[in-house]
């Protein structure tokens, strides 16, 4: 009889980042939302999805413990993993793809995700899923509805893009564990240092990317505002 081996699907979390541009005290993943820290909220999505089996953490160092805490205090039972953080996200995901290499196998698909996304939805989870299963990868993406200016100085611009084939890439972007250790490979031998995984895996051009459905609450938090965004978004969705 063949033996049906079962793909884990991995749900990576990056949150080894400062937030610079927040200007706060406290890393923006570890502010709180609602009273609850904003990754709290981004473990609770992966917690409770049903096709997630474990989920990792990529941790900025000497966060550990406060990672610990929600875990615990949040019952977030398929956290299994924290790796270190480095010093950009281009290494912070390589750590994470170093850290899950030694406990799964090459065809266990992974989930990388931003814990400064705190809106992630199941449905987004069940479509990065879906897609990847399909077509090996998936990238998290949102239709554009604002024209967009390519420029090269920052003063004029001379060229503009069809809006109707403009997406804006979100997170998860979604790989099985071969090709992310192939990219990274690749990525050390030519020395880039990308700025997310979809611009890596869009320079390496080693496959098409696939686009996975994404929402426009599914923000990212990057400045003082995007926080208040939050709030108002989740306090929405509560009545
Ligand atoms: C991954 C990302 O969120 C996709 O839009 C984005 O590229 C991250 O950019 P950042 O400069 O690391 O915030």
């Amino acid at each position: 009889m063949e033996s049906i081996i079962k793909r884990h699907r991995i749900a990576l979390v990056l949150a080894g980042g400062y937030g610079g541009r927040m200007h706060m005290e406290t890393p923006k993943q570890f502010l709180l939302l609602q009273g609850m820290p904003v990754i709290a909220h981004t473990l609770k999505a992966f917690e409770n999805h049903p096709e997630i089996d474990v989920i990792a953490v990529v941790c900025l160092s000497g966060w550990e413990e406060y990672v610990e805490r929600v875990k615990h205090d949040f019952h977030i039972t398929k956290l299994q993993h924290i790796f270190s953080g480095g010093s950009n996200s281009h290494i912070s995901i390589g750590n994470g793809i170093k850290g899950l290499s030694h406990y799964y196998t090459r065809d266990d698909i992974v989930l990388v995700h931003e814990a400064v996304r705190p809106l992630l939805s199941a449905k987004i989870i069940s479509e990065n899923i879906r897609i990847c299963e399909l077509y090996g990868n998936a990238i998290t993406a949102v239709r554009d509805n604002e024209a967009v200016m390519y420029t090269e100085d920052g003063v004029s611009s001379y060229r503009c893009f069809p809006r109707e084939q403009m997406y804006k890439a979100q997170t998860p972007h979604t790989f099985v564990l071969r090709d992310l250790e192939i990219a990274y490979q690749e990525a050390e031998q030519k020395s880039i240092c990308a700025q997310s995984l979809y611009t890596l895996m869009a320079e390496l051009k080693r496959f098409p990317l696939y686009i996975a459905e994404g929402e426009r609450r599914n923000i990212k938090l990057t400045h003082p505002e995007d926080i208040r965004i939050a709030e108002a978004l989740l306090s929405t969705e509560m009545i």
